[in-house]
């Protein structure tokens, strides 16, 4: 009798613990539906001002985001450029298009370095990532030695505490605030 008890009570635990983990499987699920969804980059001003939403999602979603506000953006400045040097570039561009079928901006922004596309002064060209007591400091002190290189006097903390910030904060204030 009691030996039936126990293997019924067994059986209930089980089945218990079996709906428990559906459950919360399914809740997670419907959490990851939901709110992968939206970006990770929750700063409006940043979003609003320089370019509509990305498709691409999680990690990837800032760096789809940058390429396609520099697309865009770059995309303008051809236009306008080739409107200023006259209808005769501006022709040039419809044949280009017309003939192969892609962009004539995006032909040209492939052949652009990173500095052309986003402008030198916006986002860092290198990062150095280390651990805490690392020596990060010395080689940024090593690398900041030559003539070329503009680098912060301290630590921006962009990926870890100031992310939130966005990529304004991070391109212009954290640059402006330390040179
Ligand atoms: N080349 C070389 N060889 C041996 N040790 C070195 C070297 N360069 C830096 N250091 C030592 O690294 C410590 C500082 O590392 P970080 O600059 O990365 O530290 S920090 O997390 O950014 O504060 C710091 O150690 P502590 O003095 O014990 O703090 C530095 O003395």
């Amino acid at each position: 009798m009691a030996h039936r008890f126990l293997s019924s009570t067994n059986r209930f635990s089980a089945r218990f613990a079996f709906m428990f983990t559906v459950s919360l499987s399914c809740t997670y699920l419907c959490y990851n539906i939901i709110f992968c969804r939206s970006t990770i980059m929750t700063n409006q001003g940043y979003e609003g001002k320089r370019c509509p939403p990305s498709k691409n999602a999680g990690g990837k979603k800032l760096l789809g985001k940058l390429d396609d506000c520099a697309s865009q953006e770059v995309r303008y400045a051809l236009h306008d450029s080739a409107a200023q040097r006259g209808p005769s570039d501006l022709r040039d561009q419809q044949k280009v298009r017309a003939s192969s079928g892609s962009n004539w901006a995006d032909m040209k922004l492939k052949n652009m370095t990173v500095a052309q596309k986003y402008g030198s002064k916006k986002l860092p060209n290198a990062l150095i990532v280390g651990v805490k007591k690392g020596g990060t400091r010395a080689v940024l002190e090593f690398i900041r030695i030559h003539p070329d290189v503009r680098a912060l006097g301290t630590e921006p903390h962009f990926f870890d505490r100031n992310y939130d910030r966005g990529l304004d904060w991070y391109s212009l204030d954290a640059i402006n605030a330390i040179v």
